[in-house]
């Protein structure tokens, strides 16, 4: 599902002063339109106002609860769902300081803000979901939380007890990326989960700036992990997929001014950090004019750890907090923001059913044939072949009955399927011709069993293309 990413601008109004012009200041004008996608910004010094279009523009109104409600309900929710069917999500706040990144993201005791209103739903839509499930079909739901911050470009462990802990972030084979050695919590229902977010909260570094009285001094990351496992028992069919959501509220970008040397130092770290995911969006914006442009996903930890959410496995969400005292920082915000716009994902369903059943049945394939073609020297024994066909026939009926549940989601799924199926197919009578066929009576047997499933494959690819019709039709 390629799809780009999703921005929405949030403006900051400190006097509230309605739903649609925030007259923040005497310089600053910022006019959210009717459509409440479209957001203009001027300067009596400026001659020309400026105007972006975005997914949402949400202006603030008299109602912080209704405003913290708003955000969720209109951008947020739609992650929930697909966190729980499989895909991977991210959400970033984004904007300069005191623009109201943190109160969007974890908002304050009286109105909660997105990340714990992420966090309730996901118990409770998972709960409403399965409520009505049969005997036959049970399912297994595993969360489990982490969170850190990425502080001068370390990455520190935010749920570990007694001291600092540093992590290392690693990229797996698949080239996605992960911070190594996190503590991360087995969380079994809402109030577990919250715990974990404001345990986070509390040990994130934050200073008193000119700007905010609580500044965030990092980015922080709160990463939830889903796993599901759907048992019919009446078939003996397993579904399994896992998907990820970090949540992510990034640290604002300010200007270098006065303070001891350390808030200099953390304040260079952050903008030098924005400005490389800065860089890096914008070359995924071009994405497309450029073939495969080198993004330099590794100069900075921030980047390196977003890789997969900002250019590949993923549904990603931009919220660009604006605070409009300042034309110029606004001005800034906006344009990143609309940057971001252009930028395409592609996530891709997590489940392990169909990747890993895939991968492992092609493996035993491999091995079979590897078996095959050593039969002349080592003549392996009958039994061994037999096993290996029938858990092939196993894994194949399985693979079947999931991938017929799959044709209702998604025609893209089942095309790759197919895909996949043919070069089964191909390999299946590829080692039936590599029988050795002059010594036929003590591979009478195996040859049978080669043949049927041959004619299983054949059986399944038609089923498929019947499957694949219906769908389109
Ligand atoms: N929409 C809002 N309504 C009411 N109060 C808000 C709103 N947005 C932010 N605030 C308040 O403004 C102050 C600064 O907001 P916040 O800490 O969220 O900014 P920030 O963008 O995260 O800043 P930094 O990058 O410095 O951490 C906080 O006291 C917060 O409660």
């Amino acid at each position: 599902m390629s799809d780009r990413i999703k921005v929405a601008v949030r403006v900051r109004s400190p006097q509230g002063n309605g739903p649609i012009v925030c007259r923040a200041s005497s310089d600053t004008v910022s006019l959210i339109n009717d459509d409440k996608k479209s957001f203009r910004i001027s300067s009596p010094q400026k001659k020309a106002a400026k105007e972006f279009t975005y997914d949402y523009c949400f202006s603030p109104t008299n109602s912080i609860a209704q405003d913290q409600a708003e955000i969720y309900e209109k951008l947020i929710r739609g992650y929930v769902l697909h966190t729980l069917e499989g895909y991977n999500s991210c959400i970033l706040a984004y904007g300069q300081t005191g623009s109201g990144k943190t109160f969007t993201m974890m908002g304050d005791q009286n109105h909660e803000g997105v990340v714990p209103r992420f966090c309730r739903e996901l118990f409770e839509v998972f709960h409403i979901c399965h409520q009505d499930d049969s005997n036959e079909l049970t399912t297994e739901f595993q969360v489990k939380c982490s969170s850190f911050e990425i502080y001068n470009e370390q990455v520190i462990d935010l749920l570990s007890s007694g001291s600092q802990k540093r992590c290392k972030i690693r990229e797996r084979a698949d080239k996605s990326t992960f911070v190594e050695g996190l503590e991360e919590v087995d969380v079994a229902n809402v109030d577990e989960i919250i715990e974990c977010i404001h345990r986070g909260n509390e040990n994130r570094t934050v200073r008193s700036t000119h700007m905010n009285q609580e500044s965030s001094r990092s980015h922080a990351v709160f990463h939830i992990s889903v796993y599901q496992k759907e048992t019919d028992s009446k078939t003996g069919t397993v579904v399994e997929c896992r998907s990820t959501c970090k949540l992510v509220d990034l640290a604002g970008s300010e200007r270098l001014g006065s303070g001891d040397t350390k808030m200099k130092h953390e304040g260079t770290s952050i903008n030098k950090s924005l400005s490389t995911l800065g860089r890096v969006i914008s070359l995924l914006a071009e994405a497309d004019r450029h073939k495969s442009p080198l993004v330099p996903y590794r100069e900075s930890a921030l980047t390196w750890i977003l890789k997969e959410n900002l250019g590949g496995n993923s549904n990603t969400c931009l919220i660009a907090c604006v605070s409009p005292e300042n034309y110029h920082e606004s001005l800034s915000t906006l344009r990143y923001a609309s940057l971001t716009k252009r930028v395409r994902t592609s996530a891709t369903l997590n489940s392990l059913s169909h990747i890993e059943q895939m991968e492992d049945l092609k493996s035993k394939l491999r091995e079979l044939q590897k078996m095959v073609n050593d039969k002349k020297s080592t003549n392996p024994g009958q039994h061994i072949l037999e096993k290996r066909v029938e858990d092939i026939q196993r894994t194949n009926f399985f693979l079947e009955q999931r991938m017929a549940k799959e044709a209702q989601i998604s025609a893209q799924v089942l095309q790759t399927a197919q895909q996949e199926r043919d070069a089964l197919a191909w390999i299946t009578l590829h080692i039936i011709e590599s029988f050795d066929w002059g010594q036929a009576e003590s591979n009478h047997e195996i040859c049978n069993r080669s043949s049927q499933l041959q004619k299983a494959f054949e059986e399944d690819l038609s089923f498929f293309d019947d499957a694949f019709q219906k769908y389109c039709a």
